[in-house]
């Protein structure tokens, strides 16, 4: 939502996107989630900026590994920068803009099968809650685009918004975001 207050233009192509596809005064279902790329690709552009667990959960090698040139000892314990991959330009273009359209007509998920965004893990160790957690956010985040006109608070600029980010286990905003919804 703050990235989306942040920028209007984007939040405005979401909220068409849900009245073409489902249209004014319907309700969404998670049979409509395929039909909203626009949404899905918020959703990608938010766990690319702002992954959920940055440094995902940490891991211990099993053995001596050698990645690019570099020895991992067996016993070592890894944690892996997800938030530093996700801003790292080698990999995205432009890579601190908020610009869901990269995911446009592009195959990369979230599901632990492109490791540039392995936003709930890869491999065995995977977020079980993964399904459940997609599920509820494109419900979650479409119902409140679809439902609201939204504003920030006390007429704060939306490029003024502050969006700093407090590091712990979990990623969380500095400032809470202050939002203003009119139901539709
Ligand atoms: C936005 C939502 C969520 C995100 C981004 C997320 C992300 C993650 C990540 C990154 C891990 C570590 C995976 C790894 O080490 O490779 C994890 C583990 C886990 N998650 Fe989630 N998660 C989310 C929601 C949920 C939900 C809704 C549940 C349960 C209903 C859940 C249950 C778990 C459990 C039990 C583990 C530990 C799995 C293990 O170590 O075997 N998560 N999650």
């Amino acid at each position: 939502m703050a990235e989306l207050l942040r920028n209007p233009d984007k939040l405005v192509k979401a909220k068409n996107e849900l009245d073409e596809m489902i249209g004014k005064g319907n309700h969404l279902a998670e049979s409509d989630i395929p039909q909203l790329p626009y949404l899905r690709a918020i959703l990608k552009e938010t766990f690319r900026l702002h992954p959920a667990l940055p440094l995902l959960l940490p891991r211990k090698a099993g053995a001596d590994v050698e990645i690019n040139g570099f020895t991992v000892p067996k016993g070592a314990r890894v944690l892996l920068n997800l938030w530093a991959i996700g801003r790292d330009p080698a990999i995205w273009d432009d890579p601190t803009s908020f610009v869901p359209e990269r995911f446009l007509g592009s195959d990369v998920d979230a599901k632990g099968n492109y490791f540039e965004l392995v936003t709930f893990g890869a491999g065995r160790r995977i977020c079980p809650g993964m399904p459940l957690a997609l599920r509820m956010l494109h419900m979650m985040l479409g119902s409140l685009i679809h439902w609201f006109d939204w504003k920030l608070s006390d007429g704060v600029e939306p490029e003024k918004l502050d969006m700093e980010e407090k590091f712990g286990i979990a990623l969380q905003k500095a400032k809470p975001l202050l939002a203003i919804p009119t139901p539709i």
